[in-house]
């Protein structure tokens, strides 16, 4: 019997200048780049277009894009739209229909309550027998609910909806409906164009399509960086392919060099998931230049999905979506945008007990997960940590440790073979730690993930929510700790954090009383002990290079960021002290506006290095901070 709520899904109309922007030009010359008076960055460090912090650029993610805003930011009041929106280009709301989709407190397949569940059953929905045939869920989600006419109707669409609430059926379903049911004649070449921002992502999305497409004629490929460029061409030019799942930087390789142009020529529908990271400032050169190679967006629909929609997607939308489009938010006005079943909680400890407290974290999951009669646990752990080499530095101890379930890890500094195996392992395992950067925060799907744990300041508020969300899925319970610094507690005050349910939460018992003769302890000592220097050096310059970008909110002169880095590396690397700091090219220092700070070691060349300031000096070893990450990660539009 199922209990049935009336939940209001919000569906605005919005109308769109009379000056439409270039085709094939995303956030055409029509639309004022200036910022909203509210939102944008207002605890963390608003960067400007082109000013990639090396930070960022280091492990290449690009600036984080905004904050996450309530429902009523998003949408407003019609005076809160117009300030939301904050420009000519893109005209308050004019409608405001409110839908009612009834949920229900049924069980969902999985034995768990589905909140976020409506009681339409797929079963009765206007799709083909040949998709409901391949789809093993019983009821639509709430997104999918609120979507599935206006998008078979061909209709834009930006959709705003919690992480795990079952977005990839929500646009994948629609769009295959809307080519099964075009004339044959019409079904030339790839008809859908599914975009995602990692290759993870791609993977995952392109199973779920095999999975919607059993019964249907049609086939998938992808195109996603990391593999041979020139296999992946044959493949896609020579097999059928009606959808293809591609990430932008691959996909305009294959656009500039091969043939298949032409296989877009009869492109239907266009689908941007994690939408706003798609259209922020990493994507934007290879967005705008994909669009240039496909036909106009009025002949296509345009499907933007996504759980935050920051100020900067609302500056850009229109470049990708035709006038009067229609967006739907499934969150309530002034509803939090994570799970209710997620427990969320934060803990301050000094960044030199990171390690120790994220050990002693996953220790207690592993206990509280503990079957008592098998003894076997189903505590599955992500951690993430700001940069891609803080994450190698972690694996490289953590998987020295006993006692813990298996330690894997995905960031942008491991192959895409090493990551697909990550990925497919942490997917499979009962019992795991996944340690990561932010290529897994958005849109993957990890069966029973039972903890989220964030390990130093996340990159925004919404990259908070985007990597929580890998918890608590489809209904799911789940727990969320953020581990910060003192120096990173004004992460807590910005606005869209103080919206959040996040609650201060008692450190687990060694980490911060940090008990050198605990046998935790002892044994993290050692293992930090065997990790080679260059890893440690490279942890060290990925830290510099990361909190650069955030002096101003931590209230910080470079100096003491210099010092802070130093105290990091001498207390959480255990670098050794009379070593002196790890040396860093004069190229990057000056890039990071460090030129001058003391403290820092600047190699000179091949032959020496320089001391810049007071500290000890010693020899040291090579290799550039962030720059060529950057640069090698930039086909993911700079993910870490
Ligand atoms: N109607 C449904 N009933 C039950 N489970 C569903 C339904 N639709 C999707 N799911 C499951 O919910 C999980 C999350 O789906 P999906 O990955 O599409 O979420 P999402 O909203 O895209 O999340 P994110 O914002 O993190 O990208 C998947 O395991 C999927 O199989």
């Amino acid at each position: 019997m199922s209990h049935r709520t009336l939940i209001p899904t919000i569906s605005h109309l919005m109308s769109l200048p009379t000056t439409t922007p270039v085709p094939g030009v995303l956030n055409g010359a029509s639309i004022p780049s200036h910022r909203p008076s509210r939102g944008g960055h207002r605890g963390g460090p608003r960067r400007g277009r082109g000013a990639r912090p090396l930070g960022a650029l280091r492990d290449g993610l690009p600036s984080p894009s905004g904050h996450q805003h309530g429902l009523r930011d998003v949408l407003g009041s019609p005076t809160g739209v117009s300030r939301g929106m904050a420009t000519a280009a893109i005209r308050p709301v004019v409608k405001v229909h409110v839908a009612q989709v009834e949920r229900s407190a049924t069980p969902s397949p999985t034995g768990t309550i589905g909140r976020h569940f409506s009681d339409k059953t797929f079963a009765d929905a206007p799709i083909s027998n040949a998709s409901k045939a391949g789809i093993k869920h019983k009821f639509l989600s709430d997104v999918q609910a609120a979507t599935l006419d206006a998008a078979l109707s061909g209709k834009d669409l930006l959709v705003q909806a919690k992480t795990g609430t079952g977005k990839t059926i929500a646009f994948l379903l629609p769009a295959i409906e809307r080519l099964l049911k075009a004339p044959a004649a019409t079904r030339q070449g790839i008809s859908i164009l599914v975009l995602a921002p990692t290759r993870e992502l791609a993977l995952q999305i392109e199973k779920e399509a095999h999975m919607l497409l059993a019964h249907h004629p049609f086939k998938v490929q992808h195109v996603i960086g990391g593999t041979n460029v020139n296999t992946e061409s044959t493949r896609v030019l020579s097999s059928p392919c009606d959808i293809l799942i591609a990430t932008p930087g691959r996909l305009l390789d294959h656009l500039r060099s091969s043939a298949l142009p032409s296989k877009l020529s009869g492109l239907k529908t266009i689908v941007y998931d994690e939408a706003d990271r798609l259209l922020d400032q990493g994507f934007k050169n290879d967005l705008d230049a994909i669009l240039g190679f496909l036909p106009p967006k009025e002949t296509r629909q345009a499907l933007l999905f996504s759980a935050t929609i920051s100020q900067e997607i609302k500056k850009v939308v229109a470049g990708a979506l035709k006038p009067g489009y229609t967006f739907v938010s499934t969150l309530l006005e002034d509803e939090a945008n994570t799970h209710e079943h997620v427990n969320q909680t934060f803990i301050i400890s000094p960044q030199t007990s990171f390690l120790q407290t994220a050990l002693d974290v996953l220790q207690a999951d592993l206990i509280s997960h503990r079957s008592s009669s098998t003894y076997e646990s189903t505590s599955k752990c992500m951690v993430f940590f700001p940069t891609a080499r803080q994450v190698s530095f972690a694996a490289e101890v953590l998987s020295q440790l006993p006692g813990l379930p298996p330690i894997l890890e995905i960031h942008s500094r491991k192959s895409q073979a090493a990551r697909t195996k990550a990925a497919e392992a942490f997917k499979k395992a009962t019992s795991a730690v996944l340690l990561s950067s932010d290529v897994a925060a958005r849109g993957m799907d990890f069966p029973g993930v039972t903890l989220v744990l964030q390990v130093g300041l996340p990159a925004s508020a919404d990259q908070y929510i985007h990597r929580l969300g890998r918890t608590g899925r489809a209904g799911a319970g789940g727990r969320g700790i953020l581990v910060l610094s003192p120096e990173e507690e004004f992460f807590l005050r910005t606005p869209a954090v103080r919206a959040l349910p996040l609650k201060p939460a008692t450190p687990p018992s060694s980490s911060l009383t940090s008990n050198p003769s605990s046998s935790s302890s002892t044994a993290l000592t050692k293992a930090i002990a065997k990790v080679s220097p260059e890893t440690k050096a490279q942890a060290y310059r990925a830290f510099l290079g990361y909190y650069n970008a955030y002096t101003k909110p931590m209230k910080m002169t470079k100096a003491e960021l210099v010092e802070m880095a130093w105290v990091y590396a001498v207390g959480a690397l255990r670098w050794e002290k009379a070593k002196g700091p790890p040396s860093l090219e004069a190229k990057t220092v000056g890039k990071m506006g460090l030129k001058g700070v003391p403290g820092l070691v600047i190699e000179k060349g091949p032959s020496g290095r320089r001391r810049e300031g007071a500290s000890a000096a010693a020899a040291g070893t090579g290799g550039a901070i962030g720059g060529r990450e950057g640069a090698r990660n930039g086909r993911e539009g700079g993910r870490r």
